[in-house]
């Protein structure tokens, strides 16, 4: 890339101003007042392309790590001249400790019961949409735990993505790539690894009826209901959580722990 404006926020920046500041001195953009005006500011007026590489210490900016990276995460959804390099999260792994919430013989027999309570409430033959990438380990059982109840559902899928790689939604729901083809007059079973804030089941099952789906009915491996921000229930859900940061069985923090054949939950060591 030429001209490629590049901002380190390193290590030793322990305030939410000091992060502000290296930002506003190395992108040569205006000093943001707020989280906000950060957003507004790296959206529209910080000239592109840029580069951040972000290396700040979580337990120095404490509260204000999530947020800010939230916010850096949410533009770099927005701008595709922008790349964020969270270099911390692999520092971070070092710290945590993943506990196990759900063996894998629990989930397995939860995804067997789920696709019982679905045989019994869909058509024989449905189009099953799976939300990428976390939901891509569930979707597999599934599918064949719906074979075993005598279901013959159509696969597809859809990829969808709000969190980047901290633990808070940047609250937009970002497609990657297209609609999945004749979802039209379609029986559809929307499938997701975990319901949180419910903006992307809420998001995508609007856009399956937009795009001609018949009826969309929405089936989530984990529930938090105490964090919801979108009135939605989901129809089907596997564990109902508390608030707690789950990852294993597709389920990633920041790209990571995907491979976990169980599901576990993060917590600092
Ligand atoms: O209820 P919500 O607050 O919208 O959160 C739930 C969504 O967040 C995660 O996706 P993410 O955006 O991290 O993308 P991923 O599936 O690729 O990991 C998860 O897989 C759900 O799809
Ligand atoms: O607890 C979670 N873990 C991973 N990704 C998530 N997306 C929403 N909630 C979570």
């Amino acid at each position: 890339m030429s001209g490629l404006a590049r901002c380190v926020i390193d290590a030793g920046l322990a305030s939410r101003e000091a992060v502000f500041a290296r930002l506003a001195e190395q992108l040569d953009c205006p000093l943001p007042a707020n989280l906000d005006a950060l957003y507004d500011i790296l959206s529209r007026e910080a000239a592109g392309p840029l580069e951040i590489v972000w290396r700040a210490d979580r337990r120095a900016l404490g509260e204000d790590f999530e947020r800010i990276l939230a916010a850096l995460q949410e533009v770099a959804l927005e701008r595709d001249d922008m790349r964020l390099l969270d270099e911390a999260a692999e520092r971070d792994e070092m710290d945590e400790q993943v506990k196990v919430l759900f063996s894998e013989q629990e989930v397995a027999a939860r995804v067997q019961e789920l696709a019982r309570e679905i045989a019994a409430r869909m058509p024989r033959e449905f189009t099953l949409v799976g939300l990428l990438k976390g939901a891509f380990v569930f979707t597999a059982d599934l599918v064949r735990a719906l074979d075993r109840e005598g279901c013959r559902p159509r696969v597809e899928f859809l990829q969808v993505s709000s969190y980047g790689t901290g633990t808070e939604s940047s609250g937009r729901v970002k497609v990657i790539g297209g609609m999945p083809g004749s979802i039209e007059g379609q029986e559809v079973l929307l499938v997701d690894d975990i319901q949180d804030t419910g903006r992307t089941l809420a998001f995508t099952r609007q856009m399956l009826l937009d795009n001609g789906a018949a009826r969309a009915m929405t089936c989530a491996l984990l529930d938090k209901p105490s964090r919801r921000v979108v009135e939605i229930e989901p129809d089907l859900t596997g564990f109902v959580i508390d608030d707690v940061f789950v990852v294993g069985y597709g389920i990633d923090y920041a790209e990571r722990y995907r491979h976990l054949p169980f599901i576990g939950k993060v917590e600092a060591s």
